[in-house]
């Protein structure tokens, strides 16, 4: 197999932290190439170096198809070397067409009258769709597509920087949102890529799919190489990746106290997407709630949180009862409600304040609270204990979140309200983008804070997730409940019950088995 892309000698310093210390492995042509590693152990810090982002320091060699690139690499160079990169969540403006999505920082105009030849742009991301043989309206915007064809425009994109059988496609973190079916369909469309000659570089902190899908996995502990070849299964790259054994995690959260007053009861919802919703969590139940991605239970955290704003319904919170269509984020704090949001970057962190400003926050709340100082030493005092639990790396609290690794900025969200001592703690993905070792030790402190009495509500998508934490799932469609899970909840049968259809399917097995032999 002829190389596609060949790393050699790439170290990063920032400070005084060693990030990257003298990396180096190949992509062949044609080849799904995973490379994996704890939160913090410098993959985002590679890719940044291989498109420019970030310089490494000097005695680094990249090659693409055995032509040297120019360190550092120019962002247009890479590009002009046949390297695309699709970012976390699929890398799309959801608010754009497809077409936007598509030509957008490649729009061309006419000469004299600057106009876009729209014709043109149109005709040029046709052939995109051609080359992976599928359709999507070009002027759907992106928010109306389904999540199979979000997936279809992703790959598009990307493809449009790679010449026709050849390139390097690198999904940094893209797929950590699909549900189940979306990334079967992802790999499907993916296997005629790669068929075709062009090379994947893949990030990804599910074991499972990297054990499924790559042709050869490259592991990184703490910013070194530590083994690059063919995959050995989703236990055996853990160990590699951790240097341990994982243990074994138990399905369900195993704490209920069914009796006496609910930790959290929900009645008659109406709005954000709900349309009647009922749902009672008990003190020390971790209540899981899924289904398909219109299905209206990702918005449940929300309104929980005084941020998804509902037209009726009725809300108890250890028994008392709370405003719910004038439930305001400061009003859902002071009842106990602590809300760790799907999206980190938007609603969970404050990007430029370091670690310990944001566990002040939520305290404070409201507009100019960053710029209060921390009132209480306290409230330091009660984090650290969780930053160390949770193996925050750095572990530090003067650090500033936004230099933190994604996995570790997700460890932060969870530690300011862990450290709160809430009644109800409601997810959205909470284990997204940590790796198997930190999300060994999340789903033990969640389980911990429910067994203290604090209800728990888990919106996932990710059955891998919801099978580990929750005493029982609630399924829903159209806006409200239309299943319960008792637990323990296996993976398979969840798939099946969002679904309503068989079990899971390999990724890309067969497929790969054959093209190997
Ligand atoms: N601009 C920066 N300044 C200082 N430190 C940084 C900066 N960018 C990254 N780091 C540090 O480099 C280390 C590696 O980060 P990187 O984002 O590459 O990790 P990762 O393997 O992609 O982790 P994750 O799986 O959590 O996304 C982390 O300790 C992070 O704090």
């Amino acid at each position: 197999m002829s190389s596609r892309l060949r790393i050699a000698g790439v170290s990063v310093t920032f400070g005084r932290h060693r990030i990257l210390r003298d990396v180096g492995f190949e992509v062949g042509a044609g080849e799904i190439h995973a490379l994996i590693g704890q939160n913090g152990s410098g993959k985002s810090t590679l890719v940044k170096v291989l498109t420019g982002l970030y310089t490494a320091e000097p005695g680094a060699r990249i090659e693409v198809d055995g032509a040297g690139l120019r360190l550092p690499v120019r962002p247009l160079d890479a590009r002009r070397h046949g390297v695309a990169v699709v970012h976390q969540s699929l890398g799309l403006v959801p608010e754009m067409s497809v077409l936007e999505n598509m030509r957008v920082g490649r729009l061309t105009a006419r000469r004299f009258t600057r106009r876009i030849r729209w014709d043109d742009e149109a005709a040029a991301a046709a052939r995109m769709f051609d080359r992976l043989g599928r359709r999507v309206p070009l002027d759907a915007p992106v928010h109306r597509l389904g999540e199979e064809d979000r997936a279809t425009v992703a790959i598009a994109r990307a493809l449009q920087d790679t010449p026709d059988g050849g390139g390097l496609i690198i999904f940094d973190e893209s797929t950590r949102a699909l549900s189940r079916r979306s990334l079967e369909h992802f790999y499907d469309v993916l296997d005629g890529v790669v068929g075709a000659g062009t090379s994947v570089l893949l990030i990804s902190h599910s074991l499972e799919e990297v054990a499924d899908v790559a042709d050869r996995v490259s592991v990184l502990r703490d910013g070194a190489l530590v083994s690059s070849g063919r995959p050995a299964g989703a236990a055996g790259l853990a160990k590699v990746m951790l240097g341990r054994v994982l243990d074994e995690i138990s399905s369900g959260g195993g704490h209920t106290r069914p009796d006496g007053e609910p930790a959290v009861e929900l009645t008659d919802v109406v709005g954000a997407g709900l349309d009647g919703l009922a749902v009672r969590v008990s003190p020390g139940e971790i209540v899981g709630l899924t289904g398909l991605a219109d299905s209206g239970y990702d918005r449940v955290p929300y309104l929980l949180a005084g941020v998804a704003p509902v037209t009726a319904g009725r809300l108890s919170v250890a028994g008392d009862r709370v405003d719910l269509d004038r439930l305001t984020p400061a009003a859902a704090i002071g009842a106990g409600i602590a809300l760790v949001p799907g999206d980190r970057e938007r609603a969970g962190l404050a990007m430029d304040q370091t670690v310990g400003e944001n566990a002040a926050l939520p305290r404070t709340g409201g507009r100019g609270a960053g710029l209060m100082p921390i009132r209480r030493r306290s409230e330091l005092a009660g984090l650290v204990p969780w930053l160390d639990r949770l193996d925050l790396r750095p572990r530090d609290p003067h650090a500033v979140v936004g230099t933190l690794s994604g996995g570790n900025q997700q460890k932060v969200v969870l530690a300011k309200w862990l450290s709160r001592d809430p009644k109800l703690l409601a997810l959205h993905e909470p284990t997204q983008a940590v790796d198997v070792g930190a999300r060994e030790i999340i789903v033990a402190a969640v389980k911990d804070a429910a067994a203290t009495g604090c209800g728990v509500l888990v919106a996932s998508g990710d059955e891998n997730e919801l099978s580990m934490l929750c005493d029982r799932i609630l399924v829903f469609r159209d806006g409200r409940v239309e299943q319960e899970l008792p637990g323990p909840c296996r993976p398979d049968d969840i798939v099946a019950a969002i679904f309503a259809a068989t079990d899971r399917r390999p990724l890309r097995g067969g497929r790969r088995e054959g093209a190997r032999a």
